[in-house]
This record gives structure tokens, sequence and C-alpha cells, in this order.
């Protein structure tokens, strides 16, 4: 069997744990600022290749301590970088999947995230104030993984998700930005997560998203853009949430997928012939498992987190299977 019909699981398990071992390449220290991201990347990945085990629970809770900044009461991605939101979302949902919760102070971390609403409603990422819907959304899903939600002020931050509604359905980072699939996939899980789908064009959004995938099977995150395999996630994960996912070609598009693998040293990259890296890899195997590809673990699309992890906090809404 050739690489493109069939996911290399050995090989990219390989791959994920060869990640922490080679420090001397370039590609290690020009990725430190996004580590904790990538800690989680792989091991969500591992976790829907059933593979959980394959890196050391002590070891990898060890390095997400080491990234909490302790003057602002949040993690950055790096030992010694100052708190971010994307940061924060990374460890926390590590320590759910390992079960560990119990390491952090829940109520200094809340008080971070809380801390970074603007008055618009928008979060910032850090104390820096960069906004972003992006933001908006690591904000709900960590606070719901920590079961805090009742201290977010919902109504203010759907108020500002409403207003980055475009005309053709989707969302954009901000008021009057560009629909792009990423975009739309933190905005509608975010209100997932708030239960305001309500707000959401369904046809219309589930409309623009079909039309991301382009001859090849690929999926594209704008019109007039090239397929990328992690554009696969942001868009199926919608349409999972808007019960359409019968609107894309699921074949064509695990194909594409497939044929994104590097068949030699695994992994997966953006699209065929590119170099991979665990980005990819990981949003690669969730679409695949959200295309219900055999033998992969159950990805819940709002989280991006294994589904019994979510099931198992009483989180799965009702319209999930
Ligand atoms: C910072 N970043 C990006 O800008 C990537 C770059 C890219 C990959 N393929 C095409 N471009 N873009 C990206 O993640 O866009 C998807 C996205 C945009 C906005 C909101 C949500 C997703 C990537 C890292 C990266 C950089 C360069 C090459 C590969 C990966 C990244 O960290 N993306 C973020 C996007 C994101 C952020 C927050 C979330 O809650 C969910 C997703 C991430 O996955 N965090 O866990
Ligand atoms: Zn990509």
């Amino acid at each position: 069997m050739t690489s493109d019909s069939e996911l290399l699981v050995p090989l990219h398990v390989a791959y994920i744990k060869s990640l922490g071992e080679n420090k001397d390449d370039l590609v290690y220290h020009m990725t430190a600022h996004l580590r904790l991201n990538a800690i989680y990347w792989g091991l969500t990945a591992l976790c829907i290749m059933n593979q959980k085990e394959a890196l050391d629970r002590e070891e990898m809770i060890g390095f997400v301590m080491s990234c909490w900044d302790d003057e602002a009461g949040g993690f950055g991605a790096h030992p010694d970088h100052d708190a971010h939101i994307l940061a924060t979302l990374s460890a926390i949902q590590i320590l759910v999947i390992q079960d560990a919760l119990d390491r952090i102070d829940i109520p200094r971390v809340v008080k971070f995230i809380l801390s970074l609403q603007q008055p618009s409603g928008v979060f910032a990422g850090d104390s820096f104030g960069e906004v972003d819907t992006r933001f908006s959304y690591c904000a709900v899903n960590a606070l719901s993984l920590l079961g805090k939600l009742s201290e977010l002020d919902v109504e203010k931050t759907v108020a500002y998700i409403r207003s980055c509604k475009n005309f053709d359905g989707g969302f954009g980072a901000c008021i009057g930005a560009e629909s792009h699939a990423g975009q739309v996939f933190v905005c509608v899980a975010a209100l997932a997560i708030l239960d305001r789908l309500d707000e959401v064009d369904h046809e219309t959004l589930a409309w623009w998203l079909a039309e991301r995938q382009l001859p090849n099977g690929g999926l594209n995150g704008r019109p007039e853009k090239l397929e990328d395999v992690c554009y696969s996630f942001w868009v199926l994960s919608a349409l999972s949430i808007l019960q359409k996912l019968s609107w894309i070609d699921s074949d064509k598009l695990s194909s594409f997928i497939l044929s994104a693998q590097d068949p030699d040293s695994g992994g997966i990259a953006d699209r065929p012939g590119d170099m991979v890296d665990v980005f990819h890899t990981l949003f690669g195997v969730a679409a695949l498992s959200l295309l219900g590809y055999p033998g992969l673990v159950d990805l819940d699309p709002v989280y991006c987190m294994p589904a019994s992890v979510i099931e198992a906090k009483g989180l799965r809404k009702s319209w999930q299977a």
C-alpha cells in the first residue's frame, strides 16, 4: 500500500516522539515561541492515533509547569516567556488530557483570562493588547475546561463575535475583517460552547465552507487561495458543528490529506511535497478523525480534543452524536 491510500500511524508516532530529541537543529530553536502549543499539537495527534503513552506524562506536565508566569498568573509558550492566552489554552488542554488540572491555581488563571476582555467584548492575547476573535475562542474554551464559564460576561463576548459576521455568513479576526476559515472555526466553536449557534446563518455559512473544496480534493481558507491540510480541520470542524459534514466530498479530501504524508520520516505537510510539521500532522489526523477514517479515536470538533475527555467533563453538546 502506498502512502496516499493509508495513514502511516507508526511513522507519525515516531516523528512526533523525535521532535523533543533533535535539540540541535535550527527548527527546534526557531519554534521555541510555539513550544507549548506544539506539545498540545503532538499530544492530541497521538491521542487521535490511540498512542497517548508515546510521550512521558510526568515530563510533559513538568514542562507545562515550567512555562507558568507567576507575575501574570498565566502560561507562556516557553519557560521565561510572557503569559499569553494561546499558550494558557494549550497548557490547560494538555493538563485536562493528562488529568492533571490539580497542578494549577485555577482562580489565578481565571483572573488572568478575564483580565484580557476588552470593553468591546473581544479578548486580547496578552498585556500588549493585540485583539482577535481567535483569543475570544481561547478564553471561552479555557474557561469552559476550567468549569468557570459562569464568570464570563457572555452577552458582551457574543456581541463582539456577532459584529464580526460578514455578508457571506463567515467571520473575520475583527470587525470588518474578511471571512477566513480559521476565524470561522474559532467564532462558530466559541458560539457552540456558549450555546449561541442561533447567531450563525447556518445555510449561508455551510455553503461558504463547502465552497472551500478545490478540484484536487483539498480545502483552502479563503476564495482563490491554495489548498492546505490545516484548513481541512478548520472547515470540517465548523461544518460538523453545523451538522453539514456531508456537504464535503470526504473521499477526495481524505486522499488529499494522505497524499501530504512524508512516507519516509513520517509527519504531514500543508500540501504534498512540502516540509512536514507537527501543526499540520495534528490537523491532518484531526480532519481524518472527523471524516471517520478507520481506527482513529473520535475527536470533539469544538475543543479539538479527544471526544471521551470532553464527554467525561460533561461538556458534549446535546446535538453531538
Ligand atoms: C501561528 N500559526 C499560524 O499563523 C498558522 C500559519 C499557517 C499554517 N497554515 C497556513 N498558515 N495559521 C493558522 O493557524 O491559521 C489558522 C487559524 C487562524 C486564525 C484562527 C484560527 C486558526 C500557527 C502555528 C504555525 C505557524 C507557521 C506554520 C505552521 C503553524 C498557530 O499557532 N495557529 C494557532 C491558530 C489557533 C489559535 C487559537 C486557537 O484557539 C486555534 C487555532 C494554533 O493552532 N494554536 O494552537
Ligand atoms: Zn496550514
